[in-house]
């Protein structure tokens, strides 16, 4: 069984009605794309409120590694852009992060060294190929010894003439986001056409257009082709949002305990998938109020079930999965065949710890299918997965005895967790 040996957290149940007020750290998401576009830049930008985990560090790490460097100010940090100097080989850490995984290999193209690339056994069994073949035909030499895996080596040469290139990005979004953050620092800029099932996460390809037009880029996007010019790139500052997706545990607390959660910072406007929890908790029947601070989630403690195609949103699953396991009929999730290529398989995960516990839940082609039943205490595994240890917690208050194993491994994206899950619920971290 995956996991360590620390011991697990007897996550809290929750006594009555929630009533309190969180905050939540940085978008991890927006967080390591504003620090790759920072880098990529002619000026150093003040990336402010960024997330502080173990993917923010890895992102600042790879950075470092490539000529890069990062100097925290309070909670602000300050990115100075690549300035690639000498030729001996170096190596770049990729721990179990998508985002550095995928977007880091390109910047290594731009610079003129070796760069070893390897991280975890879980990132070597992750997807990347398609990736590596796009960067392949766009002028990159890449060496993965035929294994279209990590670890591989890019070899530098000084720049990337960039270009046309097909990409098949229906793996993972995150194929595409890399080509488009690295193009406006190719000679020729990108042109990408997608080719192949159209990519999930539909909101993290946004995010990427969005996050390059603020820093100065104009990036283009007709039907399944994608173009962005070469650009000098540069921002002065930019505030990065609080994490919606990791804000979902607590969005859906009141609806499984009951009760009022308010999550501070929640933006107006924004491309992050975790929006789009508003409107499934007021379809779902609870009360989800939006104003200038932030989000109020009044729950009912009473779901419906569902049938939800998360295809756009597919890193809200586990947290969703786990609130249908209290409806009062089945659901269904469809649209996620991709969660297989996540953190760890979470459709195999989740099919698995939910059953365990006693909810009747089996995998689909693309998703699950979730009979509610009456659920027990027992060890919830978390897979080194931190959106498994969210989805335990919010088990957890509704079922008394749940032991969540290696919590610690939610320091993906929110070292702070556990804590400001027991202070919601009422108890002393
Ligand atoms: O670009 C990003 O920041 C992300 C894109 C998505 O990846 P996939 O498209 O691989 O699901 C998402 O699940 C991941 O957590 C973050
Ligand atoms: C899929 C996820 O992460 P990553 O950035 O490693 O792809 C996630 O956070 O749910």
């Amino acid at each position: 069984m995956p996991g360590t040996t620390a011991s697990p957290w007897s996550a809290p149940t929750a006594s009555g009605a929630l009533d309190a007020t969180v905050r939540v750290p940085g978008s991890k998401s927006i967080t390591n794309r504003a620090y790759v576009l920072a880098a990529l830049s002619r000026q150093p930008t003040l990336v402010r409120k960024p997330l502080d985990s173990r993917d923010a560090r890895l992102m600042l790490g790879a950075l470092t590694a490539l000529g890069g460097s990062a100097d925290a100010r309070d909670d602000d940090v300050l990115i100075q852009p690549l300035r690639p100097q000498g030729t001996e080989p170096v190596q770049v850490a990729l721990g179990n992060a998508g985002t550095v995984a995928r977007f880091t290999p390109a910047l290594a193209g731009l610079g003129s060294r070796a760069v070893l690339f390897d991280g975890d056994e879980a990132i070597r069994r992750r997807p990347i190929a398609p990736l590596l073949r796009a960067l392949t035909d766009l002028g990159v030499e890449i060496d993965d010894e035929g294994r279209g895996a990590p670890p591989f080596t890019v070899r530098g040469h000084g720049g990337i003439t960039g270009g046309k290139v097909e990409l098949d990005s229906s793996a993972s979004s995150q194929f595409l986001s890399a080509l488009l953050l690295a193009g406006p620092s190719f000679a020729s800029g990108v042109t990408v056409r997608l080719v192949g099932d159209a990519p999930p996460s539909e909101p993290h390809i946004a995010m990427t257009l969005d996050l390059l037009r603020r820093f100065g880029a104009a990036p283009e996007r007709s039907g399944p082709e994608f173009h962005v010019p070469a650009t000098s790139l540069s921002l002065a500052e930019y505030a990065v949002e609080p994490d919606l997706s990791t804000a979902a545990p607590f969005a859906v607390a009141a609806a499984v305990a009951g009760g009022t959660i308010r999550i501070e910072g929640w933006p107006e406007h924004t491309t992050q998938p975790g929006d789009w929890l508003r409107s499934l908790l007021t379809e779902l029947g609870q009360r989800a109020e939006l104003d200038a601070t932030g989000l109020t989630i009044t729950g009912t403690g009473e779901i419906p079930g569902a049938r939800l195609d998360l295809h756009e949103v597919g890193e809200l699953t586990p947290v969703v999965a786990a609130l249908l396991c209290f409806a009062d009929g089945p659901s269904v999730i469809s649209g996620v065949a991709h969660l297989r290529g996540h953190e760890t398989d979470r459709l195999a995960a989740l099919a698995t710890e939910l059953s365990a516990l006693g909810a009747g839940v089996t995998e689909t082609e693309d998703g699950l299918a979730i009979t509610p039943a009456p659920m027990h205490r027992g060890l919830f595994h978390t897979y080194d997965d931190h959106r498994l240890v969210m989805a335990a917690a919010v088990l957890a208050l509704r079922i008394p005895g749940v032991e969540v194993e290696n919590p610690a491994t939610v320091g993906k994206t929110f070292p702070g967790f556990t804590a400001t899950w027991q202070s919601m619920v009422g108890e002393n971290a």
